[in-house]
């Protein structure tokens, strides 16, 4: 291959603790990279609502039992509640799996996108059977939605809090996992990464929007701060309005670390799929807000999250106790 981004090469090394080493991609073998990244050190070491269990006062959109779905004209979102967080996992993992089989068919390639947070621990259902034998794990080109700018093994890495969690513990080949390169800055990472998604756009791996001309990722998973942020796309600031660059960078996060890389609105909202995956009663304020029927007068990062494709939150009781 007569090009390949840096990132692409700092992938290969940011993944060289795993098992396997063929790469549908033809990256280049980890050890000739090895003095581009530091070695990691770990030790590998709608609407439409779906209600599940008891609601109250969910308006015109409330189903009740088992994911019984009620359509309205929004009905590329919807709202799916679940009495505990085990519930709303275990359903997760059903959804994740189901379109890994329809684009791994489709398109022989899935490519998903993993926030930081609380997110991972509730994927843990894929790791269990059926689906940790049932997912073409093969086909699975993993990216992040947000990156802090630290070294892969640090403590506040998305990276290693989704290879500790998650990526270690399933049979991914490793070219398939695209960290940032974490020897740049966070404008030089956030641009590599950016080319990277590009050269992967180029050769099919990622879909184009052709409505927007925007990466069209598979899947998003996305998780939700308390302040209604997502990615690290904070509430008032600048970076809401990015409407060119495809990743970009923020100095000032005000949830640390201040230096991020995080993709931008339009990317996330070419997604095919998004998941918004929020638990918890101290989330129920901004859940409330966001879905609920007030108008509040500068919206919410959250309530910017809208798909080309369908929007669906995950929500446990917890979470929607406001609504
Ligand atoms: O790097 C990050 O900070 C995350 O990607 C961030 O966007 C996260 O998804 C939300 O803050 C929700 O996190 P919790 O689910 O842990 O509240």
């Amino acid at each position: 291959m007569a090009f390949l981004p840096t990132s692409v090469r700092s992938l290969s090394s940011s993944v060289r603790l795993f098992n396997t080493h063929s790469s549908p991609l033809h990256l280049p073998r980890v050890s000739a990279h090895k003095s581009i990244v530091p070695v990691h050190r770990s030790a590998f070491r709608p609407k439409d609502l779906s209600l599940v269990g008891e609601k109250k006062n969910l308006g015109s959109c409330i189903a009740k039992a088992s994911m019984a779905a009620a359509t309205t004209a929004e009905n590329k979102k919807k709202v799916e509640v679940f009495d505990t967080e085990e519930d709303l996992a275990v359903s997760l993992a059903k959804y994740t799996a189901d379109l890994s089989d329809k684009f791994s068919k489709e398109r022989g390639a899935f490519s998903v996108v993993l926030s930081g947070g609380s997110l991972i621990k509730s994927l843990r259902k894929l790791l269990e059977p059926p689906y940790i034998d049932r997912i073409e794990w093969s086909k699975w080109h993993v990216f992040w939605v947000d990156e802090r700018v630290v070294p892969k093994d640090h403590e506040d890495s998305n990276y290693k809090l989704a290879y500790d969690g998650f990526l270690s513990k399933i049979p991914i080949l490793p070219g398939n996992v695209y960290a940032i390169n974490d020897a740049l800055s966070a404008e030089g990472a956030a641009d590599d990464y950016e080319t990277c998604l590009k050269h992967l756009v180029n050769i099919n791996v990622i879909d184009l929007s052709a409505a927007s001309g925007f990466p069209k990722f598979d899947l998003m998973l996305l998780g939700m701060g308390p302040d209604g942020h997502v990615a690290s796309l904070f509430p008032g600031h600048p970076l809401l309005k990015e409407n060119e660059k495809w990743v970009t960078f923020i100095k000032d996060s005000p949830k640390p670390p201040p230096e991020r890389i995080t993709f931008t609105f339009p990317v996330i909202n070419s997604s095919a799929y998004i998941a918004l995956v929020v638990a918890g009663a101290g989330k129920a304020g901004v859940v409330q807000t966001a879905l609920g029927e007030g108008q509040n007068s500068d919206k919410l990062p959250v309530q910017e999250v809208s798909p080309e494709g369908e929007l669906t939150w995950f929500l446990d009781k917890g979470a929607a106790s406001k609504l």
